[in-house]
């Protein structure tokens, strides 16, 4: 949620009355929430485009004081995304089972050697933004004894 951001530009809201927070925006505005800058804020995400999951700990447990992505992600306000904890749980759920099973690494060339760094490219489309395909190496896991076995297969 916080890599990059699913709806860019979130959905637009429009303001009521000429001040809100404190701050002048004249009524009747249309107010369009720039996610997609707010995803790679070095403010709040130093180096945000590493992979770094510690960056959300704090003495091994999570830190409060790093900007919670599920804030912003899902949109703002009293229409914010009725949908937030059934994704966020939803998304968790599916990559972990996923995770449990199998590996995914970067793809191998002809002798063997992993192609790095894997080339990932996002395509904002309209309202949402979407990975496109990319070649990866998965690896499935022989039984469940935690072995990986060399049952590997590249996915274009
Ligand atoms: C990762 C997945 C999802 C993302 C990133 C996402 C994001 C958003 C965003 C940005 C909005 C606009 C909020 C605003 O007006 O500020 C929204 C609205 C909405 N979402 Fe989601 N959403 C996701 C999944 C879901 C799911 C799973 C459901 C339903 C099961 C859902 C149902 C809705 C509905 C009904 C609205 C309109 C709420 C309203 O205008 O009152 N969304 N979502």
């Amino acid at each position: 949620m916080r890599w990059q951001a699913i709806t860019p530009i979130g959905v637009g809201h429009r303001s009521v009355a000429d001040v809100y927070a404190g701050l002048l925006i004249p009524g009747d505005s249309l107010l369009i929430p720039n996610i997609w800058a707010m995803c790679p804020d070095e403010a709040d995400y130093p180096g945000p485009e590493r992979f770094y999951p510690e960056r959300w700990l704090r003495d091994g447990i999570l830190n409060p004081d790093v900007r919670d992505p599920l804030n912003f992600a899902f949109g703002f306000g009293r229409r914010i995304c009725p949908g937030l904890h059934f994704a966020d749980a939803g998304l968790f759920i599916i990559f972990a089972s996923v995770l449990h099973v199998v590996r995914i690494g970067p793809p191998v060339n002809d002798d063997g050697a992993c192609i790095v760094p894997l080339k990932l490219d996002v395509e904002p489309r309209s309202l949402t933004a979407r990975l496109q395909p990319f070649s990866c190496l998965i690896t499935t896991s022989v039984g469940l004894s935690g072995e990986y076995g060399s049952s590997c297969f590249c996915r274009q």
